[in-house]
């Protein structure tokens, strides 16, 4: 059974956001950031409400470009296919990306964060994560719209990872020492098309799993009843679009700095209705560099609460987004 309506909490950030900080209160600031410590405690998943700083129009804009580049040619697709530059970054054909062992229903666009090593020696095939994003030429206005929705992803994350730090208990000095993991963040965005799952298959658009750092920013078009995400009592529940809101989940790198109290939730998508369905999830994560570790506001508050942490043991993201990355595409 799916539960069949969304029964997220629904935040504003508006006062996390430089543009409108000023118009708010340290109280405020602790009313939103006690709202993010019950959401990712308790649930996992919320809809973020961005009105005034995601315009209507660019947010429509995006995801029209991005179906028009769906409908492109396959062959003219495929030119930047992830296997012609470092097996990540680039298009997708539907059914290459891989979900537990299964082929997805979907197609994609995977685009990351600046090569985190030296240059591509001339004539040499880039390892994996290494080399340059492969953008579509058409539509034209596709690579600028996806530009300008990395810098305000950018924005937002820092947003929210502050009103998270101060919900887990963190000063303000002990934030600005835990952004610098984060402050170069090694993003990665996705664009997805999803084709309707074949009648009767009992096949997934894309299966289920946790997303891998910090934070999902996911907007999608208006097709209801196609990302479910798994409650904690073990229901499937919809995330259905809310407009002016995107869905935020909560990546496995929060799971592992607060000892499981903020677990990474398990989401998939199943998408029947005969609809085209086009999606662009936003992951903001740390530094590739990062090393992440147990935080000791995650200790004091789960003292405080009488939660029993599950510490794992400490990762470089960068390895731990590798070994991911590496699992998920046959092509
Ligand atoms: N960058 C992120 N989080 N991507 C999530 C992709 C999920 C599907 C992938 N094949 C998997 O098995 O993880
Ligand atoms: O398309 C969606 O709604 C979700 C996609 C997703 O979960 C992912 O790419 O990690
Ligand atoms: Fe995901």
């Amino acid at each position: 059974m799916v539960t069949p309506t969304p029964a997220l909490p629904i935040i504003s950030i508006a006062p996390y956001l430089p543009a409108t900080y000023a118009d708010y209160s340290d109280a405020d600031r602790a009313a939103v950031a006690a709202q993010f410590h019950a959401a990712c405690r308790d649930v996992g998943f919320l809809y973020l409400n961005v009105e005034g700083f995601l315009l209507k129009d660019d947010m429509d804009e995006v995801l029209t470009l991005g179906t028009e580049f769906f409908e492109r040619p396959q062959e003219e697709k495929e030119k930047i296919h992830i296997g012609s530059m470092d097996g990540a970054r680039g298009y997708q054909r539907y059914g290459e990306n891989i979900t537990q062992g299964k082929a997805d229903h979907h197609e994609g666009l995977d685009l990351y964060a600046a090569n985190p090593y030296e240059a591509v020696e001339a004539g040499a095939k880039p390892r994996p994560l290494q080399g340059d994003n492969q953008y579509p030429k058409t539509p034209a206005g596709l690579q600028p719209a996806l530009e300008a929705w990395v810098d305000k992803m950018h924005v937002l994350g820092e947003a929210v990872m502050h009103a998270m730090a101060l919900g887990l208990g963190m000063d303000e000095a002990e934030w600005k020492a835990f952004w610098k993991l984060s402050n170069k963040s090694f993003w990665s965005m996705r664009l997805i098309g999803y084709p309707p799952l074949p009648p009767n298959a009992d096949g997934r658009s894309c299966g289920e799993h946790k997303d891998y750092g910090n934070l999902t920013f996911l907007h999608t078009d208006s097709t209801p009843d196609a990302l479910q995400v798994l409650s904690r009592s073990g229901e499937w529940i919809n995330a259905n679009p809310v407009p002016g809101c995107v869905v935020v989940n909560i990546g496995a790198m929060w799971d592992k700095w607060t000892g499981g109290m903020y677990p990474a939730t398990l989401h998939r998508v199943i998408h029947k209705a005969p609809t085209y369905r086009v999606s662009l999830p936003f992951f903001f994560e740390p530094n590739f560099d990062s090393n992440i570790t147990l935080l000791d506001a995650a200790k004091r508050t789960a003292a405080k609460e009488g939660i029993e942490l599950v510490p794992e043991p400490d990762v470089l993201y960068g390895d731990y987004l590798l070994g991911k990355v590496s699992g998920n595409f046959k092509y």
